[in-house]
């Protein structure tokens, strides 16, 4: 048995050991191909090994040569540049190299970085990052139903109509979705990708598993966090006229919470003056802008898709042509899958996989709003318009709340 080399080539997220071992070893997991090749200078810690897998064994003349895949954080992967081959290329088949590396090779984070307090961090996050890589690799070469991590999220805007673009969305075959709000990237972000994967529904490889969480758009942390996650992640945001989300926002707190003072006297600072308190949620929230800025700096303008939520009310069959489009799904939801609920005053499903007849969404949703001073709206309307104004430049569209 003999080790022809160690090459080491990057796709993009992954490393991959190749271990030439003579024809008479079987070798059937990552870890028995290291040990059979005897690559004695490359050490290997408990959890790593369980990141090791032999992709394939493949047969040339005299060896066997086997890849073992090893999800390495990025600092280590640069360590390897001087033993590779050629930096990105796989090895050609029939003509395996001859030179052995001389220098001692660690795969895994513990040893190098276990020095100081601060390697230890960076280490932890290194091996946060390549079980992260693991998972992810496993959700692109499997194919049989089980819970995926999602590729699309609905990241807001709350009370915009989240709700109505996920239950449109589930009208697709190619959709699937969990029910409630998961709040990985806000909340539960400490629970780890394979807490939130299980969250998923099962789904085949050619389904879409998308997640909506509306505070996501606010959170400081997320879009970062998110991008770590996936940076192909395609994001959807709902917005609507600031003004009305703002009243809708309040009628939320109201019913939850009766006693809340009247809208007035929450969104102003000082009545007499009309200062704006820009503080309190209900207003803040609708300076899309700002939370805009913070996703528009992580991801490229083509992974957000901004779905106006008056069109979703008011001709939601052509806002979900866009977002299948912008998904890269067949056009299957359609106005042919929805009617106007006169008593709702909102559209509503004519008929769905899980249910065969008409339904609205909740009673929670299209709620009647308590009537609010023209003034005060228009006070409002002043304030957001050159929020509004920004906005509209930066997304490529005028969604014309005036
Ligand atoms: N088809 C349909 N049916 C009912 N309601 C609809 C629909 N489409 C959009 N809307 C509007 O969605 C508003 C709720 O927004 P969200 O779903 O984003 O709210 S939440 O953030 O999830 O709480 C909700 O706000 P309220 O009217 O204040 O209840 C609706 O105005």
């Amino acid at each position: 048995m003999i080790l022809k080399q160690i090459i080491v080539y990057s796709g993009c997220l992954e490393k991959e050991v190749l271990v030439y071992c003579s024809r008479k070893h079987h070798v059937s997991t990552g870890l028995s191909a290291l040990s059979a090749s005897r690559l004695s200078n490359v050490h290997l810690h408990q959890e790593d090994k369980e990141l090791l897998v032999v992709n394939e064994g493949k047969n040339s003349d005299g060896y066997k040569d086997y890849v073992v895949r090893a999800w390495l954080p990025r600092k280590i992967q640069q360590r390897y540049k001087p033993f590779t081959g050629g930096f990105g290329k796989t090895l050609p088949r029939n003509n395996p190299p001859t030179q052995v590396p001389s220098k001692q090779i660690s795969i895994g984070t513990r040893r190098m970085y276990n020095k100081t307090s601060h390697n230890n961090r960076v280490a932890s996050r290194n091996k946060r990052s390549y079980k992260k890589r693991f998972l992810l690799k496993q959700e692109e070469t499997e194919n049989f139903p089980k819970s995926r991590l999602p590729q699309a999220l609905i990241i807001g805007v709350k009370k915009c109509g989240t709700r109505a673009l996920l239950e449109f969305l589930r009208l697709h075959p190619n959709v699937r979705a969990p029910g409630p709000e998961v709040h990985f990237f806000d909340k539960f972000y400490h629970l780890g990708l394979e807490w939130y994967r299980q969250q998923m529904p099962p789904t085949l490889k050619d389904q879409l598993t998308i997640e909506k969480t509306p505070s996501y758009f606010i959170g400081k942390q997320v879009p970062v966090r998110v991008h770590n996650m996936s940076r192909d992640m395609k994001l959807l945001l709902v917005v609507r006229d600031p003004v009305t989300r703002a009243i809708s926002d309040y009628t939320q707190t109201v019913t939850k919470w009766p006693q809340t003072p009247f809208f007035e006297k929450m969104a102003f600072l000082n009545a007499s003056t009309g200062l704006i308190d820009t503080a309190w949620p209900p207003i803040g929230i609708g300076v899309y802008v700002r939370y805009f800025l913070l996703w528009n700096h992580v991801f490229p303008p083509r992974q957000i898709h901004v779905v106006s939520g008056e069109n979703l009310i008011k001709n939601p069959g052509r806002e979900m042509t866009r977002v299948q489009d912008f998904l890269g799904l067949p056009r299957i939801v359609s106005d042919h899958h929805f009617y106007f609920n006169q008593t709702k005053g909102f559209p509503c499903v004519k008929k769905s996989e899980n249910k065969g007849v008409p339904h609205c969404l909740g009673k929670t949703k299209g709620r009647t709003h308590p009537d609010i001073a023209p003034e005060t709206i228009d006070r409002l309307r002043d304030f957001y318009r050159p929020f509004n104004q920004k906005f509209f430049q930066i997304v490529g569209r005028d969604f014309m709340w005036h």
